[in-house]
């Protein structure tokens, strides 16, 4: 798949609506309690999700931009606070926990650095991991590899043949970034990214406009293979969960936390399988297939942190 993210809303847009912000922030409360009901909170309900869980297999899916990290200019800098690294670390010392993020192998690792969870990268398209922890079964696009370690893995990536076709398009992208102050493009190896957070609001539309046209050119190309590598972060959630050896049980429940729009197709994925907790991550009210909310990352934190608490038996 040939896929160009262009991330929300340029930085100065944003900056530029803050003092109104101020002005309107009891209207803006107002609506985001209205959006609260319809998508409670997962710190207030976790007495209901606690009880649903019990007896259960817990499996923590988690988005690594906005929802672990906080959002900054310089994507090259979003790193995890230390409470948060201590967070996810114990939870993946209790639950099956992966991260599936639309980073590159390299920078989501270089972010999180633990070893005792799973990793999806470039939005779920590839998936390696210990080939002992995994049952493997006759995924198709899997290849058992050793790593640099000598660990045997199991790496799952269904878009290797586009490499050389996304590194065209890449250079393309990064002529047409040069140009724009602000604009950069980052090689997430099968994704890439066009950020414009730190572009001036009037070269917005210019830089979407190129980078548009570019792609039309590749246009035809993209629509013929997309049915080929129909994959998405929640067929990586299902993936996951199959490969963890949780295939076709009732006994297992997803949790995924997200705040982008490609988390919305493992909101689906959990909405599909019937089972579990799909947890959008939104300081603002936004339409979303999640059931449960957190405001930001600092509420993600909260949150991460009850569920080994209730794992270990803690009273809250
Ligand atoms: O799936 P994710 O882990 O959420 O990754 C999605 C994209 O996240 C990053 O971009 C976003 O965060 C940056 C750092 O805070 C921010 O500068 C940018 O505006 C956001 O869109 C990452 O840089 C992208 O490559 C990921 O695809």
């Amino acid at each position: 798949m040939v896929y160009v993210r262009l991330p929300s809303g340029p930085l100065n847009m944003e900056s530029n609506s803050e003092e109104r912000f101020h002005d309107n922030k009891d209207v803006i409360d107002d609506f985001y309690d209205i959006w609260l009901k319809n998508y409670p909170s997962a710190l207030s309900s976790f007495e209901e999700i606690k009880s649903m869980a019990h007896e259960k297999q817990m499996v923590v899916l988690l988005d690594y931009d906005g929802t672990l990290s906080p959002i900054v200019n310089n994507p090259n800098q979003a790193f995890m606070s230390t409470e948060m690294h201590s967070a996810v670390r114990e939870i993946g010392e209790h639950f099956p926990t992966a991260i599936i993020s639309g980073r590159s192998r390299n920078k989501v690792f270089q972010f999180v650095r633990l070893n005792n969870i799973y990793y999806a990268r470039s939005h779920g398209m590839v998936i390696s991991n210990p080939s002992l922890s995994l049952n493997y079964g006759n995924h198709e696009h899997q290849t058992r590899t050793i790593d640099e370690k000598g660990n045997d893995m199991v790496n799952f990536c269904p878009v290797r043949d586009f490499l050389p076709i996304i590194q065209t398009i890449k250079d393309k992208l990064e002529k047409i970034a040069k140009d724009i102050t602000g604009a950069s493009v980052e090689d997430n190896k099968f994704c890439l990214s066009v950020h414009f957070r730190c572009v001036n609001e009037e070269k917005v539309g210019k830089l979407k406009e190129m980078v548009e046209s570019t792609m039309e050119f590749y246009n035809d190309f993209v629509m013929e293979i997309c049915p080929i590598i129909n994959w998405d972060k929640g067929r990586a959630l299902q993936y996951l969960l199959d490969t963890l050896g949780f295939e076709d049980s009732s006994n297992v429940l997803p949790i995924y936390i997200g705040d982008d729009k490609t988390d919305e197709d493992a909101f689906k994925m959990i909405k599909s399988i019937g089972r579990g907790f799909p947890v959008a991550v939104s300081t603002s009210p936004k339409g979303t297939e999640a059931l449960y909310s957190l405001r930001d990352p600092t509420e993600v934190m909260s949150f991460v942190i009850l569920l080994p608490k209730w794992k270990m038996g803690c009273t809250f």
